[in-house]
């Protein structure tokens, strides 16, 4: 517990950004203007007419959901310094990292997220890392024990020298040398480099070849597979003695799974995690990270714990969560997936109203949360009878026990804790039948029905009433890796806008947050803007579709007269707004288009085809699964001036059929309209204009990467087959446009 006397452990303060405001309304005006002048002036009751009334609605909302959310950007600043004043003893900090396939997310991105997480400057026994493998993988098993002889070498070489980098893949990548002239140092650095280099090759190895390789321990591994095994749980390193300066406990897991069980993807993983680690350590803190995600700042879990042992936070603040930034990263953002100015903007902005979102990696939570306590029982404690214990948690009468310490705020003592004798229980926990008829996923843990588990876990904290902060130290917390190729990125975009519309969809809709919980209406306009990810694409695509029906049926849609000017100035300032921010950030001109441009081609294919997902699931036709994002190490030296990074490439995937359809009707609609072929003999007061003509090739500049890949082969180039159905839906399209206005 803070003392209440004593300095805040952080602090907050409001950006000043009138500027943005002025601008932020001023296109909200126009935009209001323009839904004006189409009601009263243009109003044919055409279809392309109510289609673009609807669209343009669309946008506006989308635009207040935006600018509510910017309006009043704050950021906080924390003070570890001042936190030993203040605790008389630091709380313990359970880590989870989650893995699942090691394939995609190879077996060194993890064991380099894990030994950073070792290596966090904070009390080492008060730290556990546990790591859940949803994989299954020996080989990840395999690293990790070799990470951990390792890590007794890194982790005091890491706090000797005050290392800030502690994921040794990154301290020791090549534009990272040893330049100093202390030679001590220099030793040990060569000789750490030497053995990183060592371990490096170790885990390079087939993964066939494990069971030789780990002997007795392998004979849990044996007969499994990734969809049928028995929870699989192994202490790798145990700090038996509870030294201060000792390696943490490390603890590998691996739930059990049965064939057509469902497993709840990364949500059921954390909620096993949340089980185990309580039979073991039960920390009051539980920091969670994905594979991929190492510690870029070893002093964070102080900064987080300013937040939330601060004598307010510790009443309000259910979670501190770090931005997701990426390390490495490509030159200008050729993928607009970096997400700097989001961070900058809606992050802040949220920071300003009840919090910033979950995210899902990079954020520190407090157990008793998670476990369900809203903040009006938080005086009261625990006030669960058995039954309701039992209820909801489950029959384990040692998670029972341990939720009720956890719900108390009463910690084990180091002597409570034997890691072996809670292996047991903690694999019946583990076991896929354990949640069967309890709570878990639905009122408590992490929560099921969504691929977006983490913006739906931090709904449900947020309805409660609970606050949250954004933890931005500096340097910052962590870095990870953002996808650097098209199917990737598409495959991600897909399962966030399907993940969201699964949550619009549900009885957790923030609609009725606002209405019948603790969800503040700002903070209930947040939420709509990131649901938004899922509808706004469709409107996206009706748009388009609009413009080049206007050009092959020669109608319109747009205003003719002075009307014109409304979407101009929208599109005119909209463009030079955007790109005054990307330059206020230190950004180049080429990312803020590379972002523009992605901002057409990501939501009208991944998110479109996620909108479409979701119809399918409603209608029970098919279900929603969770494909994991691939991992690469960052390109070497030599690959990085390699002249394709960064171009986009494509693959078989139907993702990428609506921007090929759309595409090859902006073509076609083009030709037609230079070619003569519209039909003619409407008054030229109902032609269609320019206006219509130029949005068409705006559309093609953007689908620039998509033109190219139409001409290209291997993956560089449209597949034949998405072409061949593109051109299909296309020829559709124009046959029944142009029936509209011959029947
Ligand atoms: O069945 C599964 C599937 C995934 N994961 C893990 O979940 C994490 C996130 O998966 P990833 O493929 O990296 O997804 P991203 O798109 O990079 O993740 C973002 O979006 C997810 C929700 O869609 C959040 O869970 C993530 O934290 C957030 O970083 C990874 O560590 C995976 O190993 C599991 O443990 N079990
Ligand atoms: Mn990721």
């Amino acid at each position: 517990m803070a003392n209440p006397n004593s300095l805040p452990l952080y602090e907050k303060y409001w950006y000043k950004h009138n500027y943005k405001r002025v601008l932020d309304s001023l296109i909200l005006i126009l935009l209001l203007l323009l839904l004006g002048y189409r009601v009263m002036y243009v109003n044919n009751y055409s279809i392309p007419w109510f289609i673009a009334l609807i669209c343009e609605t669309w946008f506006t909302l989308s635009w207040i959901f935006t600018i509510s959310t910017q309006w009043s950007p704050a950021f906080i600043k924390t003070n570890p310094d001042r936190l030993l004043q203040s605790v008389q003893e630091l709380p313990a900090v359970d880590l989870f990292v989650t893995t699942a396939d090691d394939e995609l997310e190879p077996a060194i991105i993890t064991i380099n997220t894990v030994l950073s997480l070792l290596a966090l400057d904070y009390p080492s026994h008060k730290l556990a890392c546990y790591v859940s493998d949803d994989g299954c993988s020996p080989l990840i098993f395999y690293a990790l024990h070799k990470a951990s002889k390792f890590a007794k070498h890194w982790v005091p070489f890491c706090k000797k020298y005050n290392v800030q980098i502690r994921a040794p893949f990154r301290y020791f990548c090549d534009d990272n040398d040893c330049t100093t002239n202390d030679e001590e140092f220099r030793q040990e650095w060569l000789q750490m480099k030497d053995l990183y280099e060592n371990l490096s090759h170790k885990i390079d190895v087939d993964p066939k070849s494990i069971p030789s390789l780990l002997e007795e321990e392998f004979a849990v591994f044996s007969n499994t597979n990734r969809t049928n095994h028995p929870a699989i749980i192994k202490v790798i390193w145990e700090n038996k003695e509870m030294a201060e300066d000792g390696l943490p406990h490390l603890i590998y897991i691996s739930r059990e799974k049965r064939p057509k069980q469902p497993h709840h993807f990364k949500a059921g993983a954390m909620n096993v995690l949340t089980r185990v680690s309580g039979l073991i350590t039960n920390a009051p803190f539980m920091l969670n990270v994905d594979c991929d995600m190492f510690v870029n700042n070893p002093n964070i879990v102080m900064h987080a714990l300013c937040i939330l042992l601060d004598s307010k936070g510790e009443k309000e603040v259910a979670f501190a969560q770090c931005p997701q930034q990426f390390y490495a990263t490509l030159k200008d953002d050729p993928f607009g997936n970096q997400m700097a100015i989001l961070y900058k903007y809606l992050g802040a902005g949220l920071a300003g109203l009840q919090g910033i979102f979950y995210g899902g990696t990079n954020c520190f939570h407090r157990r008793k949360v998670i476990y369900g306590l809203s903040p009006d029982d938080v005086e009261k404690g625990n006030n669960l009878s058995e039954v309701e214990l039992k209820q909801k948690f489950g029959t384990s009468k040692e998670l029972m026990k341990s939720v009720g310490h956890a719900l108390e705020d009463r910690t084990y003592s180091a002597s409570d804790i034997s890691v072996n004798k809670a292996v047991e229980e903690a694999i019946h926990v583990a076991s896929y039948g354990y949640e069967y008829g309890t709570g878990w996923g639905k009122q408590v843990g992490w929560m099921y029905g969504t691929m977006t588990e983490d913006i739906l876990t931090g709904l449900t904290i947020h309805k409660k009433g609970w606050r949250s902060e954004l933890c931005t130290p500096d340097p910052i917390a962590f870095t990870g890796c953002a996808p650097i190729d098209g199917p990737t990125c598409m495959a991600q975009h897909k399962r966030w806008a399907t993940g969201m519309l699964e949550i619009f969809f549900s009885k957790h809709c923030p609609v009725f947050g606002a209405i019948f919980d603790k969800l503040s209406f700002r903070q209930f306009l947040a939420y709509m803007w990131i649901m938004n990810w899922g509808f706004s694409p469709v409107a996206q695509v009706c748009y388009a579709c609009l413009v080049a029906y206007c050009i092959i049926t020669n109608s319109y849609f747009l205003p003719k007269d002075w009307g014109m000017y409304i979407p101009t100035a929208i599109f005119g300032i909209y463009k030079v707004y955007t790109l005054y921010e990307y330059l206020a950030s230190g950004l180049s001109i080429k990312a803020w288009w590379n972002n523009q441009r992605m901002s057409r081609i990501t939501p009208m294919n991944a998110g479109f085809c996620g909108f479409i997902t979701v119809l399918l699931k409603l209608l029970g036709i098919s279900n929603t699964v969770f494909d994991i994002t691939k991992k690469e190490l960052p390109p070497s030296r030599d690959d990085r001036h390699d002249k394709n990074a960064g171009r986009y490439t494509f693959n078989e995937s139907l993702v990428f059929l609506p921007g090929t359809t759309i595409l090859l009707l902006q073509l076609t609609a083009i030709f037609i309209k230079l070619f003569g072929f519209q039909p003619q003999g409407l008054s030229r007061n109902y032609e269609c204009g320019l206006a219509e003509m130029l949005i068409s090739v705006y559309l093609i500049i953007c689908y620039w990467p998509f033109l190219r890949g139409l001409f290209e082969t291997g993956k560089f180039g449209i597949p034949l087959s998405t072409i061949c159905k593109g051109a299909t839906l296309t020829c559709i399209f124009v046959c029944l446009s142009r029936r509209t206005i011959s029947g």
